[in-house]
């Protein structure tokens, strides 16, 4: 008799998947090599930023009260008495209509509560006249203005990106706290798959989602095995499974996650004692996709049809992996967008296109032929649009939701 599967809305299917992704052991990088690496630990500023007053100018440094009443017709008159670049300390101390002359990033000399700019200023012999008053501070940096010591600058769980390395560098953090990232084994299954240069006999296809997914990985960072292909060969499929499950934290599969004779992922997660979080989702493409748990391992039964196995590996595998590696940012970011052409299908499940969408318009079209075993529309697609399961007739103009993908991986550059 055919198992009766009950689908589970997508909502549902991430979060039972993120309730049992488990965070990495930490470990201890030096900071340039953590680029893509998850915070581990929280930044802290250890000292204020301005370290002191500073001036964002090139110009002069002055007692603002000096300058009062100052105008076009009566000018101020001051003498430079100093003269220090960034680097320096003036070791004066100001005294009426003095000035020390100052450069950008030079510390403000003791007495000067204002900087003027060389642009409003008119040179004199051993000075400057200036046409208006300046208040008390102004064009002063002032210490601490962006951050205090001791403030939590960048929390824990942050992606590291190229600003936070240069945060890591203010503060003097040689070596971070990361956490590890989870490792992959990845076997695509399925007796007609041929790899990239086997010949296309007959009814063979070739392997199309194993590179792609490896190449997430690859991506990411991640260290995966691929296992490549595997025949629809019960024994020896469960054997690579499990062996592949000893080594990896994360085993991912394609194909074989259906009813059919030769589908034997779901006797396989059985005989596994894997716990199946769910074998079926409202949803269309990857209604099949079937998640597993086993200890702190995960099993994810992608379906073998490309466009199905992308939009499972986008929605299920990259949140858990974005969790196991720490990060706070989890979720697959939605926007809403305009429809620029009619969508008359129906829409029993959740349905999910490949899209591409044009972000100075925000107007969104499916990107090429989209039916499940769809390769193409992926490659052209930056995101997927998302129309909720029970309607259909979506027309140019609606507005609809619209999940941001990155299959430059850019955004997976971790
Ligand atoms: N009676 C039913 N039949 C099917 C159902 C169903 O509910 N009842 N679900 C359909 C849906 S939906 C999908 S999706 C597919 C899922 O199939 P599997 O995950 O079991 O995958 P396979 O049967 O192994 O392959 C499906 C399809 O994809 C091609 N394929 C497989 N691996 C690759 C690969 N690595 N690279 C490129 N293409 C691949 C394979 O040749 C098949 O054409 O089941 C439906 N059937
Ligand atoms: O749900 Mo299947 O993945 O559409 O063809
Ligand atoms: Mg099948």
């Amino acid at each position: 008799m055919l198992e009766k599967r009950t689908p589970i809305p997508v909502t549902e299917a991430i979060d039972k998947c993120l309730k049992y992704a488990k965070y990495k052991s930490v470990t201890k990088k030096y900071y340039t090599d953590s680029l893509g690496d998850t915070l581990a630990e929280d930044i802290i500023a250890t000292y204020d930023i301005p370290m002191f007053d500073k001036s964002p100018y090139d110009g002069f440094a002055i007692i603002s009260e000096s300058s009062e009443g100052a105008t076009g017709d009566e000018r101020k008159l001051f003498k430079v008495i100093d003269h220090i670049g960034a680097g320096h300390v003036s070791d004066v101390q100001l005294k009426d209509n003095e000035a020390v002359r100052i450069m950008t990033g030079a510390p403000i000399p003791k007495g000067a509560d204002a900087v003027v700019m060389f642009e409003q200023t008119t040179p004199t012999e051993d000075g400057f006249t200036l046409r208006k008053t300046f208040t008390p501070g102004e064009n002063i940096s002032k210490q601490g203005e962006e951050c205090k010591q001791g403030e939590i600058v960048i929390p824990k769980g942050t992606k590291i990106t190229a600003g936070v390395i240069a945060v890591l560098a203010t503060f003097s953090y040689e070596y971070v706290n990361v956490y590890q990232k989870p490792t992959v084994a990845l076997i695509a299954t399925g007796s007609e798959l041929v790899e990239i240069n086997e010949p296309l006999a007959p009814g063979k296809i070739r392997n199309s989602n194993g590179p792609m997914i490896a190449s997430f990985c690859k991506a990411m960072d991640i260290e995966m095995k691929d296992y490549r292909v595997h025949g629809d060969d019960f024994d020896a499929l469960y054997e690579v499974v499990r062996n592949a499950l000893d080594a990896h934290d994360i085993v991912i599969t394609t194909g074989g996650v259906s009813v059919g004779d030769f589908d034997f992922m779901p006797e396989i997660y059985n005989k596994l004692s894997a716990e199946v979080l769910f074998n079926k989702i409202a949803m269309r493409p990857g209604s099949v996709t079937t998640v597993a748990v086993s200890d702190d391992k995960f099993l994810f039964g992608l379906s073998g049809n490309p466009s199905a196995c992308y939009t499972g590996f986008e929605l299920y595998t990259k949140p858990v992996l974005r969790k196991m590696m720490g990060q706070n940012e989890v979720y697959p970011t939605v926007i809403k967008a305009t429809l620029s052409e009619d969508f008359t299908k129906a829409n029993p499940f959740t349905r999910f296109i490949r899209a591409d969408l044009d972000y100075r318009n925000m107007k969104v079209a499916p990107s090429g032929f989209n039916k499940s075993n769809a390769v193409i529309a992926i490659a052209k697609s930056n995101s997927m649009i998302v129309l909720p399961g029970g309607t259909r007739g979506f027309k140019q103009g609606d507005t609809v939701d619209v999940l941001l993908t990155d299959l430059s991986c850019q955004d997976t550059l971790w």
